[in-house]
């Protein structure tokens, strides 16, 4: 990572977030202080991002020049000052430390990529990953090509950025600021028109957009609100009774306002009033558990696959759950004892008023826990798509004792019994560090033909292995609390 600034740290932290280490090169001595603000804050809201279990954290290092930084990297990211010339002397220092075929993404906002390649030795390795602030948070990431970007270089760094829960947007002409700028763009210089002319303050600005159009662009951007607002006729009607008012006097969007110190006072002194009584560390906080709630909500939409940002959100928890199972599956398992298959931590958004974790987040991990045996025992997703899984139909749930958020915490899992029908499990949660026993859930699944929504068989090799797990955990002590009911005597 090439600068440790507002994007630069971002970038470290979604990186760090998704188990990749990352050496970080920046001259400003102030510049591990701001990194680690910025990575605390991302800690705080990818605890509340998702309940899919995280990959481990990757770890930062600062480095003492662009060579040490750039010497191991698979991929490197540039976010330094927005200057060709400075970009480009980067660049040469780059290519004199780091591997040919090595990309290099750079976060510029708006110059073009063919002028940044300009001056380099492998100009194919360079494009351009134009990100959105917070880096973390935010999913999209514009990736342009100039006019030597191999197609290779650009592939890789858009696998890398789906991997890491970003969606990448391919844009089909080079051009200056890309796409998504040219319309912030064209707002902010209309914002700052209606500033100066005195028609509105940026504190109502602002409110024209949150509370009626921004909320919408959050979902479905422009063109398909428009479709909408055309009634019944759709795009064609809209354009019929609007277009004609494109040649009104609705924007000055063409003429940009004089940038002088009167500007800058105007500006600044409405946006003090407006929030200088946070600092901007608690509206980053805002901003981001804002963020979060959006992206939660348009996850659980169009019938739960997710909808816009949230379909992107989706995706990545698939991605984060398959990697848990994939590493629970190389892991070896003693099936002879409890089986360890699933571990997580305590997220703040899981607490309650007690600050401790609410009643029913211990039935979600129960039911991950219950996932990770299925999926040990070799469910999957192709299993599933031919119509067949397995419904809990009974659960009994002890809450023992407590947890606060930022715990680590496991289940450990008994197979009480397995047929060719019935799996019955027993799970301790247990914490990570004290090892106490902090719930029990007691659960009966039925295997299940999902299309006839009857119970079935499950599969030779799933029966095989859950009843030979059965069988070995049959030679264990019964589980303190099996087979309790509420309020049951000792
Ligand atoms: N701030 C924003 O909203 C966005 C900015 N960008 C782009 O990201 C890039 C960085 O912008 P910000 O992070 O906002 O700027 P920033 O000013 O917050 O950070 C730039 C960092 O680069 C460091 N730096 C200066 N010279 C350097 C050198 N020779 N080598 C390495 N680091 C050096 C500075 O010390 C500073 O920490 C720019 O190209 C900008 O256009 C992209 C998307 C959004
Ligand atoms: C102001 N800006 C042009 C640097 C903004 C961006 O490039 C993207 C963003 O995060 O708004």
């Amino acid at each position: 990572m090439i600068g440790g600034g507002v994007i630069g740290a971002g970038w470290v932290a979604r990186y760090i977030h998704n188990g990749i280490d990352v050496a970080i090169f920046d001259p400003d001595p102030e510049a591990p202080r701001k990194v680690g603000e910025v990575v605390a804050g991302a800690d705080r809201a990818y605890a509340r991002l998702t309940n899919a279990p995280q990959t481990a954290k990757g770890s930062y290092r600062f480095a003492s020049s662009v060579a040490d930084a750039v010497k191991d990297a698979e991929l490197i990211t540039e976010a330094a000052p927005e200057q060709t010339a400075l970009k480009r002397k980067i660049y040469a220092e780059i290519e004199a430390a780091a591997g040919a075929d090595v990309p290099i993404a750079s976060s510029t906002s708006g110059i073009k990529p063919t002028d940044l390649q300009a001056e380099m030795k492998h100009p194919g390795r360079l494009l351009v990953a134009h990100p959105f602030n917070p880096v973390y948070l935010l999913p999209l990431v514009e990736i342009v090509g100039g006019e030597k970007s191999s197609e290779a270089a650009m592939t890789r760094a858009e696998e890398i950025f789906s991997e890491i829960g970003m969606k990448p947007l391919r844009i089909r002409k080079e051009i200056d600021a890309f796409v998504a700028d040219r319309f912030l763009e064209a707002v902010w210089r209309e914002a700052l028109w209606l500033v100066k002319d005195g028609v509105a303050t940026t504190e109502e600005i602002d409110d024209a957009i949150r509370f009626g159009f921004g909320l919408r662009w959050a979902q479905m951007g422009l063109f398909e609100t428009y479709r909408v607002a055309g009634g019944e006729a759709g795009m064609r009607h809209f354009m019929a009774q609007f277009g004609p008012t494109l040649s009104w006097p609705w924007t000055k969007l063409m003429d940009v306002p004089e940038f002088n110190n009167e500007l800058v006072d105007l500006i600044a002194g409405q946006s003090d009033a407006q929030s200088g009584h946070r600092s901007i560390r608690e509206l980053e906080r805002i901003r981001d558990e804002n963020l979060v709630a959006i992206m939660q909500a348009l996850k659980g939409q169009n019938d739960g696959k997710g909808w816009g940002a949230g379909e992107t959100l989706r995706q990545y928890e698939d991605r984060l759950y398959a990697r848990a199972h994939a590493r629970a599956a190389a892991a070896e398992h003693d099936i002879t004892k409890p089986l360890r298959l699933h571990e997580t931590t305590v997220s703040p958004a899981w607490t309650d008023y007690n600050g401790h974790m609410t009643e029913f987040r211990y039935l979600q991990v129960l039911g991950d826990a219950t996932d990770a045996l299925l999926r040990f025992v070799g469910m999957d997703e192709a299993y599933n798509a031919s119509g067949r899984s397995f419904y809990t139909v009974e659960t009994h749930i002890r809450h023992l004792r407590e947890v606060r958020a930022g715990k680590p915490i496991h289940a450990l899992t008994t197979v009480l019994m397995a047929d060719e029908k019935k799996l019955h499990l027993f799970h301790e949660i247990r914490h990570g560090e004290t090892d106490e026993v902090l719930a029990t859930g007691e659960h009966l699944l039925l295997h299940v033909d999902t299309k006839e929504g009857r119970a079935c068989p499950a599969g030779e090799e799933i029966q095989a292995k859950a009843k030979q797990i059965a069988a070995a955990h049959e030679a264990l002590p019964r589980p303190e609390g099996a087979g309790r009911s509420v309020g049951q005597k000792k």
